[in-house]
Parts: structure tokens; C-alpha cells; sequence
């Protein structure tokens, strides 16, 4: 796992003259950029399976038609009664985006990095789940974890920046 996520500075060294408020100075700028991000996710009919904690149980009944409506999506798994597994079986850390987001409000992600680590487990959660990748959740965890991706990248580096440039450059005395 690349813990150090993506978008790490290429030791491009950003001048933080003055205002720590400035754009690129501010280590506190991710907490409400991925605020943010959030929102957009919400926004998007694609997070919709994953605003929740999965719960195949209580959605008895669900039986996926050909090009099904969106409102409806379908856990595929749920279809074929002869899986024994269920979803708790297969998943080891469940995590959905109320989880993620209580926590950013909670003020209890420490970097963009600890964001980043959670939101990917709900992707690569649907990735371990899906015995079809044409499924339809699948399908809509692929477009949902892309427009992720190209929103975080920026988030993550301007955050290094700015955490570089805290850095005092007196020489340590050893
Ligand atoms: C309206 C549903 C709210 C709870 N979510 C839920 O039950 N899910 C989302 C997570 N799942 C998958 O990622 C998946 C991959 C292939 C099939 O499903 C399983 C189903």
C-alpha cells in the first residue's frame, strides 16, 4: 500500500513568504477541500450503494432487471442464494462515505492522508466483493473512485507543500 498516497511533491520548493493563509501555505486548506470532495461525491448518483454501511440483509428481495432504474442498484451476490458468504464474510473493514464523513467533521483525520487510506477501502472493498465486474455497483465504484482520484491527487500535494514549507531550515546541533 502506498501510504504515501498520491501526488507526492516532486521537491518543488514553494516560496511561503508572509500569510500562512495563502493558498499554498495553509496545512489546514485539505480539512475543507475534502469537505468538499465530499459533497461533490454525495452529489453523484454513483456513491448512492456506498452512502451506507452495506447491508445485504435488509435489502431482501432486490432482483436486478435488464438496465434496471438508477435509483434502484443491486448487490449481485444478494441474487444468487446459493453464496453463503455474505458481505461481512468477505470484508474485513467495512467503511462507507457516513463513516468517512463523521470522522472529517469530527475533526478526527489527522492529514488528507488518513482520508485518502479510508475512502480507498470502500473502493477496493467493492472491488473485493464483486464476483462480476460488470456489475452494475461495480461499475458505478469504478467512475466514482476516478473522480476521486483526480480530486485527492491536488489535495495530498498541496498539503506536502505546505507541510514542507513549515519545516524549519535551521541545521539541527546533534
Ligand atoms: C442501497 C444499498 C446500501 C448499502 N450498500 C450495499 O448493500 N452494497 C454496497 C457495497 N457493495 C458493493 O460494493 C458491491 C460490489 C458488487 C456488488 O455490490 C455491496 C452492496
Amino acid at each position: 500500500l502506498d501510504s504515501d498516497g498520491p501526488g507526492t511533491s516532486s521537491g518543488r520548493r514553494v516560496k511561503c513568504r508572509g500569510r500562512r493563509q495563502s493558498l499554498k501555505c495553509n496545512p489546514d486548506a485539505w480539512k475543507k477541500q475534502c469537505k468538499e470532495l465530499l459533497s461533490l461525491i454525495y452529489e453523484r448518483e454513483d456513491s448512492e450503494p456506498f452512502r451506507q454501511p452495506a447491508d445485504l440483509l435488509s435489502y431482501p428481495g432486490y432482483q436486478e432487471q435488464e438496465g434496471e432504474s438508477s435509483e434502484s442498484v443491486v448487490p449481485e451476490r444478494q441474487q444468487d442464494s446459493s453464496l453463503s458468504e455474505d458481505y461481512q464474510d468477505v470484508i474485513d473493514t467495512p467503511v462507507d462515505f457516513s463513516t468517512v464523513k463523521e470522522t472529517l467533521e469530527a475533526g478526527n483525520y489527522g492529514s488528507p492522508l488518513e482520508f485518502y487510506k479510508d475512502v480507498r477501502q470502500i473502493f477496493n472493498n467493492s472491488k473485493a466483493y464483486t464476483s462480476n465486474k460488470k456489475s452494475r455497483i461495480y461499475s458505478m465504484m469504478l467512475r466514482l473512485s476516478a473522480l476521486f482520484e483526480s480530486r485527492i491527487k491536488n489535495i495530498i500535494s498541496e498539503y506536502k507543500s505546505a507541510i514542507q514549507s513549515q519545516k524549519r531550515r535551521r541545521p539541527r546541533y546533534r
